[in-house]
This record gives structure tokens, sequence and C-alpha cells, in this order.
């Protein structure tokens, strides 16, 4: 049982949160972001009393869409909150005379997308797998510890329930449901470890950079993807990492700083043009992590679903192809490679760009074939794409 006062919490936060949404649609602010500024202001909730806010309003989030024809009418976040507590949540699922994309909780125009990508059957098993709560992965510093070290310590301490990734040489799963606040650990604060889900970790490894070699990572970002190639140059070489938002830069360079790697330097949209002629065709690697719908993210942002159309598939689709006209000119012309990738699972923003992306800069994937990951029952990753493309000779 729910304590009403929470009940009153989530209902209130979903209000504002659904508010939101339909007076700023696709540029409604993120679902985590508004939760963390309704938990400063409401200090009343304790720290049990947040988890169990979260993760409801999460769950709501998630299965909104079954939830909306499931539930008592007329609807309501109490009424939807109830709901997930009876049979009927789990029994109405197999309901055939309601609708598959209600079934598996995904807005008609985002399943239809899915369908198209991966056929019906598999868009419903994305769509319930995204429905799942996320798992919690570090991508562990090997500048500052090994993985075996830190999974180590933290056994010895028993500290928390966690398990080596499979597939990531350098990732740790935690393997319970507790909300973990990994950012106010020592090790954390030393620079030992950073929050990666191991798809991303996997993305970023595709960029095999070697001694010496200049990396641009063109769409850095917070510097997720460079904080965990840039160990590969072992403090040789250079990493730029440049995006449009300057301030995003300030927060890669502190956690530069914090994992102890000094070979990088950081680029404003003005600064890169300013030094373009000096850098034009000049990097080994060059790395385009483009702006997408982040479909594959969705357990970890659950709102995103109801932010997407085609028209914003478009709009990312159109800027993916100018981010990637406007990074290509640095990439070395015989030797240099250009690395494509996303969060999103669909076809128009991965395979459907790279095959228009060779044909147009006569391009080829090199490094084997495209990577992708697609979360489903057995893949507890988010969904990823990456390929590696250089020029043909
Ligand atoms: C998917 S995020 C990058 C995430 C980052 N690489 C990481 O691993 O943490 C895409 C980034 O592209 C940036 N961006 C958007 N338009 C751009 C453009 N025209 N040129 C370069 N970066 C752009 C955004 O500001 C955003 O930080």
């Amino acid at each position: 049982m729910i304590k009403k006062f929470i009940k009153g919490h989530i209902s209130k936060f979903l209000n504002l949160w659904q508010q939101e949404l339909e007076l700023k649609k696709e540029q409604a602010n993120p679902i985590d972001s508004m939760l963390r500024n309704y938990l400063k202001e409401n200090k009343a909730l304790g720290s049990n009393d947040r988890k169990l806010f979260t993760d409801n309003v999460y769950k709501l989030v998630r299965h909104k869409v079954y939830l909306d024809t499931i539930s008592p009418k007329p609807l309501s976040w109490e009424g939807r909150l109830d709901t997930i507590y009876t049979e009927k949540f789990a029994t109405q699922r197999k309901n055939t005379s309601i609708l598959p994309h209600v079934r598996a909780s995904c807005p008609k125009e985002l399943f239809d997308v899915l369908c198209d990508s991966f056929g019906e059957e598999k868009a419903i098993e994305i769509c319930m797998a995204q429905n799942l709560r996320a798992p919690l992965t570090v991508r562990v510093n090997p500048i500052k510890i090994s993985r075996e070290e830190l999974i180590q310590k933290w056994r010895d301490a028993n500290k928390f329930a966690i398990k080596p990734t499979e597939f990531s040489p350098y990732g740790i799963t935690f393997t319970t449901d507790k909300n973990e606040n990994l950012y106010e650990l020592p090790e954390f604060k030393r620079g030992y470890f950073e929050i990666q889900d191991e798809a991303s970790q996997l993305a970023a490894f595709k960029v095999k950079c070697q001694i010496g070699d200049h990396v641009l990572d063109y769409c850095a970002g917070a510097g997720g993807k460079s904080l965990a190639f840039a160990p590969y140059l072992r403090g040789t070489g250079q990493i730029y990492l440049h995006d449009t938002r300057d301030y995003i830069l300030l927060e890669a360079k502190k956690r530069f700083n914090k994992a102890g790697i000094q070979n990088v330097q950081f680029q404003t949209q003005e600064s890169l043009n300013n030094n373009k002629n000096k850098l034009l065709k000049k990097f080994d690697w060059v790395v385009c992590d483009v702006p997408c719908t982040g479909t594959g993210t969705l357990r970890r942002n659950p709102d995103l679903k109801y932010k997407f159309s085609r028209n914003r598939l478009k709009y990312f689709v159109d800027l993916q192809a100018s981010v990637f006209k406007e990074a290509l000119p640095f990439v070395k012309p015989k030797t240099g490679k250009i690395v494509y990738s996303t969060c999103s699972l669909l076809q128009e923003e991965n395979i459907f760009q790279i095959t228009k992306f060779c044909k147009e800069f006569n391009l080829e994937i090199v490094d084997g074939k495209h990577f992708q990951t697609i979360p489903s029952k057995d893949v507890e990753m988010d969904g990823f794409f990456c390929a590696v493309l250089q020029f043909k000779n």
C-alpha cells in the first residue's frame, strides 16, 4: 500500500509533467530534470518516500498508454496508480482485443515506425523491454584502477550487489533495484568510474585509436564517449572535444580533470571555426555521436516516447546529415576514420543514413559490420548504433 501522502505527490508531479508536455511538446523539460527540481522543492519526502515516489512516477510514465485503456474512467493518476497494483495490469496484456501498441504501451506513431524497422512482433518485444527499469552500469577508468580491483574493493566492503558486464571489459552492473547514489561515493569523486550504459561503452570502444593519434569528438556533449576511449592513447596524441553548446564542454572539462586525462582540447563552435584551416584533414578519427530521437534509451527516458513524431524524426535525420557533412572534412583523407553513432533504434537514423553517406561521400564501412544493440528480453543494454567509415581508396 502506498501512503496517501506519497500518492498525492505522485499525482501532483505527473499533472505538472503532463501540462509541460501539452504546452511545450518536444521542447518540454526532460522528466528526470523535472523530478530533481520537484524533490528539491519538496523536502518533506524522506529518502524511502523518494524511492517509492520516483519508482512509481517512472512506472506510470512507462505504462501510460496501456493504463489509459485499462484504468477506470474518468482517468486520473490515482486511478492509474491503483490499476498497476491490480491483477488486471498483468492479465490484460494478453487480451488480443486490445491493440498491440496499447498492450506494449507505446504511442501509435512511434510503434508504427518501430514496426517499419523490425516488424510487429519484434516491435512489441522491444517496447516491453523498454518498459522495464534500466540497469545501472558504470565504466571503470583504467587510468586510476582496474575493474577487478574496484569489484574487489566493493565486495570487500560488502557495499553493493554487482557483477562485471558481459561484453564491455570495463563495465560493472548493479544487480539490485536499489537507487544507489553513486555520485556521493569517494571512488566517484576520485575518478575511478563514470556512470555509462554498457552499449554506450561498446560504441565508444569502436574508436580504436592508437598511441599518437589525433581524435576529433565532434558532438562531444559532456565527453562520455571520449572518456571511454581516451585511455587507448596512453596520454599521447590529442583529443579535441567540440560541441555547439559551450556550457556542456565545461562539464566535460571537469570530468577529464577528475579522470586524470590531460591530452585534450575543448573547442567551441567559434574556436573550431577559427582554427578550421589548420585542422581540416588532420584527424585519424572523427567521432560523430549525433543528436537523435533517443529511442534506444526509453527505459531511462520514458518521456521521450511522448515527444516522438514523424516530423521530429525527419528533423533529426536532416540534422544528422548536416552534422556528418560538417565533420567529414576533418578526417585524414587516406587513413582517417569517421565513426557515426546514435542511441536510436530506427533504421532512418542508422543504416539508411550510413548507406546514404557511403554513396554520397565515397565511403565504406570498415571494422566489420555496423554495431547495433536492441533492448529485448535477453539484452539489458540500451539501444545503440555505430559504424566506422573510411574513404574508399
Ligand atoms: C548524443 S549527444 C552527445 C553525447 C556525448 N557524445 C556522450 O557520449 O556523452 C549529441 C550532442 O551533439 C551536440 N550537437 C548538436 N548539434 C550539433 C552540431 N551541429 N555540431 C556539433 N554538435 C552538435 C549536442 O549539443 C549534443 O551534446
